[in-house]
């Protein structure tokens, strides 16, 4: 069973899926962490890997930029695959002088500029939140881990050049702790198909000091984001 997206079989995809937006950043990982670890995708160089991770099964897989490139995956995941699970690990803008750089967001829900609820028809507007349940666990190995964390609210954005240029002052001043480009769309995609999903986000650059990581620091750092997701699973 193949979807236009993805060429794995029924069968070749864990129950959770560990999502970076970078395919590189999947397959550095999975080459890292997973032992036995079966590429399933190759389509569009999105590439996808099963293997198992301290005896447990775990799929990695990218996600792509975006919301309309996270939606797709990740329905397709949940709707044809059986996954459960899906938890996105990525990286984002600080828009708060407190969140530094390499520290982790874990984020508890979203407010975007995107429309991707608009499908839903609701008469509202839709708040898209994480998992409870993956939320309270990324906490605790948060602070097992000892690592430098935040919880909260952040922005789920379809652009990454704002022209408004007082855009994070604004999202900052409601509360929000940084800027990324799919959890939204992941959240609204889970609530809909009845399934779960969380985002573990690493701060890459930002928005207050305007200080920055490298690109291959994206790549191929922030373990601590990633052994905090490969223990959830
Ligand atoms: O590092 P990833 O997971 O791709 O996440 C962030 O980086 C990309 C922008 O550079 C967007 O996808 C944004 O959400
Ligand atoms: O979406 C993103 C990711 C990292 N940094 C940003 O400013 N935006």
């Amino acid at each position: 069973m193949a979807t236009p997206h993805n060429e794995a079989a029924t069968g070749e995809i864990a129950k959770t899926v560990l999502m970076p937006g970078d395919p590189l950043r999947a397959k550095f990982l999975a080459m890292t962490y997973l032992e036995d670890a079966k590429q399933f995708n190759n389509v569009r160089n999105m590439f996808g890997y099963t293997g198992s991770y301290k005896g447990k099964e775990v799929s990695i897989m990218g996600s792509g930029m975006g919301m309309p490139s996270i939606g797709i995956y990740s329905h397709e995941l949940y709707s044809q695959y059986g996954v459960e699970n899906i938890i996105r690990i990525g990286t984002c803008g600080s828009f708060k002088k407190h969140v530094h750089l390499r520290d982790i967001i874990i984020v508890q829900g979203c407010c975007t500029d995107s429309n991707f609820a608009y499908q839903f028809e609701l008469p509202g507007v839709y708040s898209a939140i994480s998992d409870y349940g993956l939320l309270e666990k990324a906490v605790a190995l948060a602070k097992e881990k000892n690592v430098n964390y935040h919880v909260g609210n952040i922005l789920s954005s379809d652009i990454f050049y704002h022209a408004d240029k007082n855009s994070p002052e604004k999202w900052a001043s409601m509360g929000c702790l940084g800027v990324e480009m799919e959890s939204y769309a992941l959240f609204a995609t889970a609530a809909y198909l009845n399934k779960r999903a969380l985002t573990l986000l690493t701060v890459s650059d930002s928005l207050v000091s305007k200080e920055e990581t490298t690109p291959e620091e994206r790549e191929k750092s922030f373990t601590a984001m990633m052994e905090i997701a490969l223990e959830i699973a």
